[in-house]
Parts: C-alpha cells; sequence; structure tokens
C-alpha cells in the first residue's frame, strides 16, 4: 500500500476508535455506570418494583429458571422465591450461580439451588434434570430465559457464530423443555412453562439475525406444544421484553451506550423496562392465577414494537405551529 493510503487509512482507524471513545464517556457522563435515562413522559409511567402477588402465592412450587444467575432470570428467581417457591437456577458459570442462590436465599428465607447445565449439549440437560429431580423432584414452573446474543452484520457471521446462538436459544430451549416435558408426562404432574423471547422476534431485525430467528423458532416451538400438551396438564406460553438493562444484553447490543438514547426516543412510555417489573409479569404468567393461560404471546415493550411499526409515527415530532400550516395545505387540496 502506498505511504499516503497506509497513513489516511491509520487515521481512519483512529479517528473510529476516537468516536466510540467520546461516545461512550458521553454516555458515562449522562448516566453514570448504572443510572437509568428517561423521557419526560416516563414520569406517567413509574415502575412498581414490589412483588405483586399475594405473598405465598408459590408456596409448595418448585421453579427452574434457566440463566436464573443473572440479569432478568436473576430478578425472576429473586420474586418467584419471595413469594415461597423453591428455585432452580441453571446456566453453564456455577460460581455465578451459587452468589446468586445464596444472595437469594439469605433475603427470602427460601431455598435456591444453583445447578451447572449448558442447554446446548442434550446429554448435560438430562442429567441436570436429574439433578434436580434429586434435589427438590420435577418443577412446576419452567422458565426457558436462557440466551445468547451479540450485534453483528449477517456478512460477518461465522458458521459457528450462528450455530452458537442458534444452539443456545433454540436448540437449548427445545432440550430443556422436551426433557422435563417428558418426564412430567411420564409421573402425571402438569406444570407452566414460560419462554421469554423478544419483540423483534415477530418482526425480525437486522444485525441480530441468529437471534431473531432461534427466538422465532422459540415462539413456534412454545404455541405449537401449547396446543399438543394441553391434555397432560402444561401451559405454554411467552413473554417479548422490549429493552430491560441487564449487562448481559447492552454490552453486547450497545456497547458504546449510543443506541439507548434512540430506543427511549421511541419508546411511547419514555423509558426502558426494569428487571422487577418482568419479573412480576412472569410469575404472575407461571401462577395459578394465569391457569387459564395457555398459547399467550405477551409483548412487555413499554410500546417500543408499535411505535417502530407505524408508518407516521414519526410525526410526534410535528409542533403544533407545524400542524396549523399542514392543515391549512391538506384543506387547500381539492380533489384528487
Ligand atoms: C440493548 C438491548 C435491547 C434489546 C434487547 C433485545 C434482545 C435481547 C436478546 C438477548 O438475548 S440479550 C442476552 C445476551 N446475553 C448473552 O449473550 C449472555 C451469554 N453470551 C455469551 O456467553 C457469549 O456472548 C456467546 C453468545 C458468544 C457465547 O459464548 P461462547 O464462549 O460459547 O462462544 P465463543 O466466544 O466461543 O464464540 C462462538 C462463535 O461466535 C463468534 N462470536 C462471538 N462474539 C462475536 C461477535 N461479537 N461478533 C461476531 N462473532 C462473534 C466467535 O468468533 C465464535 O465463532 P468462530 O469459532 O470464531 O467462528
Ligand atoms: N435485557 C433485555 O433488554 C432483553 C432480554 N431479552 C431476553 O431476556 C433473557 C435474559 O437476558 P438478560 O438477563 O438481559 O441477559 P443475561 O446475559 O444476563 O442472561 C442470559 C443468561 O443465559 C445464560 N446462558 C447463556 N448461555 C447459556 C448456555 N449455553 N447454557 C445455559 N445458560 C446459558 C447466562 O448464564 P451463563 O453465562 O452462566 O451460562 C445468563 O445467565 C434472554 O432470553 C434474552 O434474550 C429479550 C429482550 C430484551
Amino acid at each position: 500500500m502506498p505511504d499516503t493510503r497506509k497513513r489516511s487509512s491509520i487515521w481512519l482507524q483512529f479517528k473510529d476508535f476516537f468516536f466510540v471513545l467520546v461516545l461512550s464517556l458521553s454516555q458515562f457522563r449522562l448516566h453514570g455506570s448504572t443510572g437509568l435515562r428517561s423521557g419526560s413522559q416516563a414520569n406517567f409511567f413509574p415502575p412498581l418494583e414490589d412483588a405483586m402477588l399475594p405473598s405465598g402465592s408459590f408456596n409448595n412450587r418448585m421453579a427452574l429458571i434457566t440463566g436464573g444467575g443473572t440479569g432478568l432470570g436473576r430478578a425472576m428467581t429473586a420474586t418467584l422465591s419471595q413469594l415461597g417457591a423453591q428455585c432452580i437456577i441453571a446456566s453453564r458459570k456455577l460460581d455465578v450461580l451459587q452468589r446468586t442462590a445464596e444472595e437469594i436465599s439469605s433475603q427470602t428465607g427460601n431455598k435456591v439451588h444453583a445447578v451447572q447445565c449448558d442447554v446446548r449439549d442434550p446429554q448435560a440437560v438430562s442429567q441436570c434434570v436429574d439433578q434436580i429431580e434429586a434435589l427438590t423432584g420435577l418443577p412446576d414452573v419452567i422458565i426457558n430465559n436462557a440466551a445468547g446474543n451479540f450485534v453483528c452484520p449477517s456478512e460477518r457471521l461465522s458458521p459457528n457464530a450462528w450455530k452458537t446462538i442458534t444452539d443456545i436459544v433454540l436448540n437449548g430451549t427445545a432440550f430443556v423443555t422436551l426433557e422435563l416435558g417428558k418426564r412430567l408426562i411420564q409421573n402425571q404432574k402438569g406444570a407452566s412453562f414460560l419462554a421469554i423471547t423478544t419483540i423483534y422476534a415477530e418482526s425480525g431485525s437486522g444485525f441480530v439475525v441468529p437471534s431473531a430467528s432461534a427466538k422465532a423458532g422459540v415462539e413456534a416451538l412454545y404455541k405449537s406444544l401449547a396446543a399438543e400438551w394441553g391434555r397432560y396438564g402444561h401451559r405454554f406460553n411467552i413473554i417479548q421484553p422490549g429493552p430491560i438493562r441487564t449487562k448481559g444484553a447492552f454490552s453486547r447490543l450497545d456497547p458504546t451506550g449510543a443506541f439507548e438514547k434512540a430506543m427511549i426516543d421511541r419508546i411511547p412510555t419514555g423509558r426502558l423496562g426494569t428487571p422487577a417489573e418482568i419479573a412480576n409479569l412472569a410469575a404472575y404468567v407461571s401462577s395459578n392465577y394465569a391457569s387459564w393461560m395457555s398459547g399467550a404471546v405477551i409483548r412487555f415493550d413499554g410500546g417500543e414494537y408499535v411505535s417502530l411499526a407505524g408508518e407516521f409515527n414519526e410525526l410526534r415530532s410535528v409542533t403544533p405551529d407545524q400542524w396549523k400550516l399542514l392543515e391549512a395545505m391538506i384543506r387547500k387540496t381539492k380533489g384528487s
């Protein structure tokens, strides 16, 4: 490469790096390391953080939460445990699971068990279910929450990148669901199955194509089993969350923090969701208060999906004075 082109390419790379750095620092200054930013209309929609169901709603019930050591799975575990459930949390990192289990158990007084399991491996899933049967018996509540994801242009995805995400999300959910489903059927015990997907499972989305494809598969799996396995006492439901700040999701989907403002601007309720809010919804769907709910797909996103979908929604930024002008122009039109 000639010297001048080499120098200009290095300068471009430096400029990109500098841009990302400035962006990240400005995000940090604005929001601190953990703070939530929100639009002014968020004042209308304050998040309630306390458990919604009556205490004891999950007494004598066993709940398995995959990916329960972190983020949303951790919040769901905390809520179910607070409501009386004995919880089992399962994922790859045993140290993380054990720390979460101890913290939640000590707060709620109800035992939380930590079981190591890579949901991509059907043999590991079967052994994990053996362990669960020995610890608590088969669960009454199963929440398939474990997932993997990162933003990446599809032309940069390797076959293994595709396989990794689809294995965790679609195959992992299928292995856990089928293994437990079969054993529950054999034992004539009913259960509530809940899958956590995402709003783009329905629309598809560029730059997260393996996740979108796998989550759509999970939704097909759960709707199909809702129809087939009701006769065995099983319910299957789906929650599609919009953006809720967790380290796992935001570090992989919005690494610089630049995307967050755009998300909040388009969410009609003016803010991100909170882990406690989705935990309350998951608890309700998994509880006997929802025993007539099966095959449901619940979008829980502050209105983000419809906001993205409506062709004219950008007109929100038109001011009252501009509307006067627009209306006058439209009224002046005669005929076609
Ligand atoms: C802002 C939020 C708004 C909305 C959110 C909406 C939806 C959110 C959905 C979610 O699911 S968020 C949850 C996110 N949480 C996680 O992803 C946690 C678990 N993730 C992981 O453990 C890793 O990130 C993992 C998914 C990559 C899996 O780790 P593992 O160790 O098994 O894989 P490897 O590191 O060996 O990678 C496998 C394969 O993928 C390629 N790869 C990894 N990262 C990237 C990347 N950023 N870009 C491109 N490719 C990547 C990696 O190179 C390997 O492929 P090769 O072997 O090199 O071909
Ligand atoms: N936060 C958000 O804005 C949104 C999240 N979601 C969904 O919510 C759920 C929770 O995500 P969130 O809490 O944000 O992110 P996290 O990264 O905190 O949670 C993902 C969990 O999955 C576990 N996991 C990953 N790979 C495997 C594996 N192979 N086997 C077993 N467990 C695994 C991880 O544990 P470990 O590393 O120990 O294996 C981790 O606890 C996911 O299904 C995600 O798709 C959907 C829409 C929006």
